[in-house]
């Protein structure tokens, strides 16, 4: 009889057991939100913020950004979960600068798991490591120096950005973007037609930094990886949810592709081929050392060193964390400037004229060199490059705290994700223009942080002042070089597009190398015009929120020509 009352009524039986878990939950989380920080608005019953990180990101990236405190957390919520949000400098500072109450370990989990598709033993390996990626272990930690796997990974990966490894880094990106202006098919003769600036920067910078950086042999061997790695990265946003592959099954083909690629190169350029100790700073076989020390690492851990597949994931992971952001940054760089006529384009030449090297050229009618110590310092290039990371970067940097910890006043709790967000700083009104958009200030009052100001981060000394120097450059006068001076002095926790703190971005000095190099080349050997109408810009793609540098939600189409002489 009991069994028949519960096949005639399972229906409503379930449906009261859910609404008795709803009713925990909601009274469960209303009990502990009295000692947590003010909710976000827009939360729904029982989803909390569930909707709002899945398909409202827009509105997402303004709650984060909008405060009339910023020193406050903001507290996400989920069915299980909830994120504090840090925001406001202290707070900010306190997080990214003590890896010894917040970790970084559950978002590394979250890129090998989630975003590289890695399995079981490895993960473990990196998860079970506890000592952090210092030289010396955090306390309390029992795992004794050679079993210190992040710390290992990370110090043979950040050999790349040792002084004389950058060098050669450098030296070979230069040489390939040399090369390849030099060999393109655009011709002084007829302008050439591109329906994209931003594939078009891309399959540029992504072809000259991947061979400077792994050697010309990575991409000769698998030449569908530079159409795979952007189907990857154009997923990412989709992995890193962690929802079943067959919702989206080319992003996982495209992954995988991705590392059978690098399994391919890693047999070809790793496995025995120099010795380590024989290792330069560069091989046209394995291209940088860092790679090779990386492979060093894998074999000292039985876990890794009998999985290659996550081994060739793991290398794959540094291409993409080498050219995803750069390639982005470089198309907003070039788009701003040139849209930028008469303000931003005739000085930014300038600046590049001013730098070039008229006596080393190495071929006598070769495309123009660069000093580079003084193109890397010209005030305004500086302040553009900055710009652009401000308006368009947006990384969702997250930890979690290892005990519990006192941030401000508020008391967090054991295991808590507190993430960092770069963009709730980088377009906060408050913290930039304090004085209201119609008050000019010395930090850019007239000019709201949504929209982008090339000279933003141009300072002016003494009486001059920023909007007499501007005055001079609309009628045509030149800026005073020498009065001006590029400066981030004070910004530091307003402005931190790499982040910063231990784990702060190894590729920064490359990023800024490489995009003021191709923009100076580019401009001084070719004509380019934008074929959209003035002032037209495509919005960034606010998919990609939380990911690092947005790409343009639109294409771009421009054409260009060899400049004659
Ligand atoms: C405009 C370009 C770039 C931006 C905006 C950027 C941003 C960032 C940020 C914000 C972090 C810190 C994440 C955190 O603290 O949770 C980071 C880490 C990292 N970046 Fe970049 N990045 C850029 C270019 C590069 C380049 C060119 C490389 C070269 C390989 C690179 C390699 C890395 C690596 C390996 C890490 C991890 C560092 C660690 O584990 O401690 N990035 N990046």
């Amino acid at each position: 009889m009991f069994d028949s009352f519960i096949q005639y009524h399972y229906k409503a039986l379930l449906a009261i057991a859910l609404i008795f878990g709803a009713l925990i939950i909601i009274f469960k989380n209303r009990r502990s939100d009295r000692r947590k920080p003010p909710l976000a608005p827009d939360a729904l019953p029982i989803l909390g913020h569930s909707k709002l990180f899945l398909k409202d990101l827009t509105k997402l990236a303004s709650i984060i950004s909008n405060s009339t405190n910023p020193e406050k957390f903001l507290r996400f919520r989920f069915p299980f979960d909830d994120l504090w949000v840090a925001r406001g400098s202290s707070h900010i500072i306190n997080i990214l600068s003590d890896p010894k109450t917040f970790d970084f370990g559950p978002m590394k989990s979250m890129v090998l798991r989630r975003i590289l598709g890695l399995l079981g033993e490895v993960v473990k390996v990196a998860n079970n490591d506890d000592s952090g990626v210092g030289s010396k272990p955090l306390p309390n930690t029992n795992v004794p120096p050679h079993k210190r796997f992040n710390y290992l990974e990370h110090k043979a990966t950040q050999d790349f950005s040792r002084p004389s490894s950058h060098a050669a880094f450098v030296h070979h990106f230069e040489e390939n973007l040399y090369y390849w202006v030099e060999h393109c098919e655009i011709t002084a003769d007829a302008w050439v037609t591109f329906p994209d600036l931003y594939t078009f920067t891309r399959d540029v910078i992504f072809r000259t930094t991947t061979d400077a950086f792994f050697g010309p042999h990575l991409l000769q061997q698998n030449p569908s990886l530079a159409k795979d790695i952007w189907t990857f990265d154009e997923n990412v946003p989709f992995l890193a949810k962690g929802l079943p592959n067959f919702l989206n099954p080319k992003a996982a083909n495209a992954r995988t592709r991705c590392r059978q690629a690098f399994k391919n190169w890693r047999d070809f350029a790793l496995k025995g081929r120099i010795p380590p100790n024989e290792l330069p700073e560069w091989n046209e076989v394995s291209g940088l050392k860092c790679m090779s020390l990386r492979n060093l690492v894998f074999e000292q851990f039985e876990e890794w060193a009998q999985d290659e597949n996550s081994c060739a994931a793991s290398d794959f992971a540094v291409l993409f964390g080498l050219t995803s952001n750069i390639v982005r940054a470089t198309f907003w760089f070039f788009l701003e400037t040139l849209q930028s006529k008469h303000d931003l384009l005739p000085d930014a030449t300038n600046e590049i004229l001013r730098a070039t090297n008229t006596t080393n050229s190495p071929e006598a009618n070769g495309p123009p060199r660069f000093t580079t110590d003084k193109l890397l310092s010209m005030p305004l290039l500086q302040s553009i490059y900055a710009e652009t990371l401000r308006k368009y970067v947006s990384v969702l940097m997250v930890r979690q705290t290892r005990r519990e910890a006192k941030v401000g006043s508020w008391k967090i709790p054991l295991g808590q994700k507190v993430p960092v967000c770069n963009y709730s700083e980088h377009m906060n009104e408050q913290l930039w223009n304090p004085e209201g958009v119609e008050h000019e200030t010395s930090t850019g009052g007239e000019h709201p942080i949504s929209k982008f100001w090339g000279r933003r981060f141009v300072r002016y000394k003494g009486a001059e002042r920023r909007s007499k120097a501007e005055d001079h450059s609309k009628s045509g006068e030149q800026t005073q070089a020498t009065a001006a001076k590029f400066s981030t002095e004070g910004l530091r926790h307003k402005w931190f597009p790499f982040g910063f703190g231990e784990r702060i971005c190894p590729g920064r000095q490359f990023a800024k190398h490489q995009m003021l190099l191709t923009f100076a080349l580019f401009s001084r050997v070719f004509d380019i015009e934008l074929m959209v109408a003035e002032g037209w810009k495509p919005g960034p793609d606010i998919q990609f929120f939380g990911y690092g540098i947005m790409p343009p939600e639109e294409k771009t189409p421009f054409r260009i020509r060899k400049r004659r002489g």
